[in-house]
């Protein structure tokens, strides 16, 4: 098999007497839509910021395309074209769709060097609105971010993930908070941006449906632990997986 675009190995996080994360291991292929799911408090979101830089993990190491980026930071490891969306919204209220979505470009070529050398924007504004367009929001690009809905603004959030073309992004809850036919919406752009792209994705989601229906695989954490692995279906089935929600 190839390569994976993310390998997880090990990874131990403990707050205190919590072991929030327990030796967890897993990889990822390029074109991959991995489902971590879990029920409140199982270690998801520690395992994705221990992943993306955010937290250092007391063990474990991470590989991205090969290459060990154990302990590196975020915006490094943006540069080496990973991509990610945040539980709470990260956009700027006070500024239209399209400068948010600019700004999240210019995170990533280091934003000094795209305000020195880029007599025009170094492309950034071309790319920023292909997104719009692609995502549906080309009715809204100077309307100011904070006047969206809630659902608008996770359309935008995910939208700044993918500036620069990440080989991988890590959605964290797309869908918490949004209404049903944004959520449609969502799911249907995120799986043709996955299909015409390639681009491998990791999504931490609660709502099950939207998880189910987006993810090639899914991985179930239970107290920091993997406790299933498999097709949505296999999942649905797994008695493991149904006590652990039950118990949780
Ligand atoms: N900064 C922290 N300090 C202390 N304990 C923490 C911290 N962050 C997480 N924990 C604990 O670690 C465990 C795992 O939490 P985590 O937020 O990773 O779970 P989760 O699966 O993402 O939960 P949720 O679905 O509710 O977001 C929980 O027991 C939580 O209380």
């Amino acid at each position: 098999m190839s390569m994976p675009v993310l390998s997880v190995r090990n990874i131990e996080k403990s707050f205190g007497g919590i072991r929030a994360v327990n030796g967890v291991s897993f990889d990822v292929h390029k074109g991959e839509i991995l489902g971590l799911i879990g029920p409140n408090g199982s270690g998801k979101s520690t395992l994705f910021n221990c992943i993306l830089g955010q937290l250092p993990p007391d063990g474990g190491d991470v590989s991205v395309n090969g290459r060990n980026v154990s302990g590196m930071r975020a915006s490094d490891l943006n540069r080496l074209g990973v991509g990610r969306t945040f539980q709470q919204l990260s956009v700027f209220p006070k500024m239209s769709v399209l400068d948010n979505i600019i700004l999240a470009g210019q995170e990533h070529h280091g934003s000094m060097l795209s305000r020195l050398f880029g007599p025009g924007d170094a492309g950034l504004t071309a790319e920023a609105e292909k997104l719009i367009a692609f995502f549906r929001l080309s009715h809204l690009r100077d309307t100011l971010a904070g006047s969206l809905s809630y659902g608008q603004q996770k359309l935008v959030d995910a939208a700044m993930a993918f500036m620069a073309g990440p080989s991988l992004v890590l959605l964290d809850e797309p869908a918490g908070g949004v209404n049903l036919t944004m959520l449609a919406g969502l799911k249907e752009r995120l799986t043709a941006y996955n299909a015409e792209h390639g681009t491998t994705f990791v999504v931490i989601e609660h709502n099950m449906e939207f998880v189910m229906s987006l993810c090639t695989r899914i991985i179930v954490l239970s107290e920091g632990s993997i406790i299933a692995e498999g097709t949505p279906d296999e999942i649905r089935a797994n008695q493991a997986v149904i006590d652990a929600y039950l118990g949780g």
